[in-house]
């Protein structure tokens, strides 16, 4: 996966999809999929029955794909982070969301670096510098709600008259609704506060992932039977509520091992800066410096303060039984 923020290293020709994607939940995925089905539908099969890009083995550095490279279009830093000065929490950071796309097919990530220059641009001018010369788009996917240009003046049949000037087509998808409500990064944020995380998952489509390596804490699991693995996250990555989950642990071995976090300020132990950290069940070995994937299943209480080492003690037990139930029914 080709990520980069410099016009210069644009790999061209393209065929885009355009917009933020944070998340890349299944509304995202619907944007995204006609330009993977574009770049893959031309491919053909050869007569050994492999797949070739059907432009003729002339060797050197053909593209895999005649119509351009599967990429999506990104602004950073988000527009309304621009004007509002706000430093906006991300549910997919890059790394995660490059992971993401890389497993869908797309091959290349473009995060326009969006600056009073380009929150100037016409929504004429945005296509022609950028789409056109910058991109050499072949094709355009964008979402029904898509707008863009100086004041977000245009929306997506703005785009497609100014598309058709220059002869590149542009998929426009209808809006994802899920009973009626509109599949969103602020609806699957809303479910991650309120602890909704069956909500979450199903809007996005995957489990709601934290990703971070391991680092030191206090050390003071150990002494109280309960090792934990303390994550350093991206300081931009959205958190859902404060409290004791069930999750799939990734990264340990070949397959996911269950366990079970909390993410908080550890008040028993006088904590002060929040920390996502696992114990993972029945398990023991070294995990520091260790990436770590953990999907979250299941919300199952809020943090508390306990009188002593000891209540906190057998709540985490109780916790693990509880994390072991919800995961034995995934
Ligand atoms: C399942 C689980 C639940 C926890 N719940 C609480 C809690 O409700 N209140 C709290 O103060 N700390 C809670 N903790 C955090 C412990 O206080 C923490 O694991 C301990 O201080 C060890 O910290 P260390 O990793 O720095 O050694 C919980 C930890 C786990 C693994
Ligand atoms: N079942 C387990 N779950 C999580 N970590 C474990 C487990 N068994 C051993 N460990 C190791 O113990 C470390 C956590 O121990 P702990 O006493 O909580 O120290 P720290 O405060 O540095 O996290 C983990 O980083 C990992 O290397």
């Amino acid at each position: 996966m080709w990520i980069t923020s410099s016009p210069d290293l644009i790999q061209t020709p393209t065929v885009i999809a355009l917009g933020n994607f944070d998340g890349i939940h299944r509304g995202h995925r619907r944007v995204i999929e006609p330009i993977l089905e574009l770049t893959a539908s031309r491919l053909v099969p050869t007569a050994r029955g492999e797949l070739s890009s059907g432009m003729g083995a002339s060797g050197g550095s053909a593209p895999a794909t005649p119509t351009g490279i599967p990429t999506v279009v990104t602004f950073h830093p988000h527009p309304q982070e621009f004007f509002t000065g706000q430093r906006r929490l991300l549910l997919t950071p890059v790394p995660e969301k490059a992971e993401y796309l890389k497993n869908l097919g797309i091959r290349q990530l473009v995060r326009l670096r969006f600056d009073a220059d380009i929150a100037q641009m016409s929504p004429q001018g945005f296509f022609e510098t950028i789409v056109v010369q910058q991109l050499q788009a072949q094709h355009i996917s964008v979402g029904q709600d898509f707008c863009f240009g100086k004041k977000r003046a245009g929306n997506a049949t703005v785009l497609k008259a100014i598309a058709a000037q220059h002869n590149i087509p542009v998929t426009i998808v209808p809006l994802y609704l899920e009973n009626d409500e509109r599949i969103s990064s602020s609806a699957i944020r809303h479910a991650l506060l309120e602890g909704d995380i069956p909500r979450a998952n199903c809007l996005l489509g995957r489990p709601y992932a934290l990703c971070g390596k391991v680092m030191q804490g206090e050390q003071l699991g150990r002494t109280i039977g309960f090792p934990t693995a303390n994550l350093a996250l991206p300081p931009e990555k959205f958190l859902p509520r404060q409290g004791v989950y069930a999750t799939w642990v990734y990264g340990v071995g070949d397959r996911p091992l269950p366990g079970v976090m909390n993410l908080g300020i550890r008040p028993t132990v006088d904590g002060q800066q929040q920390r996502a950290e696992v114990h993972l069940l029945d398990w023991s070995g070294d995990l520091y410096d260790k990436p770590l994937t953990l999907h979250l299943v299941a919300f199952l209480r809020p943090e508390q303060k306990f009188a002593s080492l000891d209540e906190l003690k057998s709540q985490i037990q109780q916790d693990c039984t509880q994390a072991y139930q919800h995961l034995q029914t995934q």
